[in-house]
């Protein structure tokens, strides 16, 4: 395959080959990709650019990342081997083919593992707190208000990510509306039309996780 060095070389700080290591940086230092977990992927038109698997997050960079076709999920530029795209790669396109997201951050953060734990059943839910307001509902792309009902589902994790696909997407199905799947005992997926978007969406899903957490441990309901 041609290296295609061009696709993920610019000196533009807003191309997704600057942000995707930048933002993995500032995500590792939020404990979000710490241990080589979680990860980011950005998407313009119909090129999607993905982290190497297995690699620290904290540490990419440009040369590292991989950039694949949407419409064929063929890959248009890779880095030496041994390298692999991102093993949540499959997630990430789910994303894009289901809701035209312009980027998927995953994050292993405490707050939404914790989240997935203290919420047994299928769905996390919190109303009426300010940070609510930072999200957007999936269908019209509007923000919600404050005192709006957040429903955010959980499925259950699997040995593998690529294990995951078909239930995040029936997840996705049953719940138009939501921009993050969180996955038990392992973390979350948001999404958005933009990274600037997703990336707002994903701090306030977490302070929303952290928040309802606590309530629960103070014996207080976070969906009354
Ligand atoms: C200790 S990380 C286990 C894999 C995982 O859950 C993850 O998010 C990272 O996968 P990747 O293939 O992108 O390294
Ligand atoms: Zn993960």
């Amino acid at each position: 395959m041609a290296d295609n060095l061009d696709l993920v070389t610019s000196s533009d700080p807003l191309h997704p080959s600057q942000l995707i290591p930048e933002l993995c940086q500032l995500f590792y230092q939020l404990g979000w990709t710490t241990g080589t977990g979680g990860g980011v992927s950005i998407r313009v038109d119909n090129l999607v650019y993905i982290a190497p698997s297995g690699i620290q997050k904290e540490r990419i960079i440009p040369l590292d990342l991989f950039v694949m076709e949407l419409s064929t999920s063929r890959v248009l530029r890779a880095p030496p081997a041994p390298a692999t795209p991102s093993s949540c790669t499959p997630l990430f396109f789910n994303s894009y083919r289901l809701r035209n997201a312009g980027a998927c951050i995953h994050t292993h953060s405490p707050h939404a593992v914790l989240a997935t734990l203290v919420y047994s059943g299928p769905t996390f839910t919190i109303r009426n707190q300010e940070m609510i307001k930072g999200i957007r509902q999936g269908t019209t792309g509007r923000g919600l208000q404050n005192h709006d009902t957040l429903v955010v589902p959980i499925i259950e994790n699997a040995p593998r990510e690529d294990q995951l696909t078909d239930a995040m997407a029936a997840a996705m199905a049953a719940h138009p509306d939501t921009c993050a799947v969180l996955v038990r005992r392992h973390g979350v997926f948001v999404w958005g039309a933009t990274w600037e978007q997703t990336k707002v969406m994903t701090e306030c899903y977490d302070y929303l996780f952290d928040m309802a957490v606590r309530m629960r441990h103070l014996g207080l309901d976070p969906a009354a």
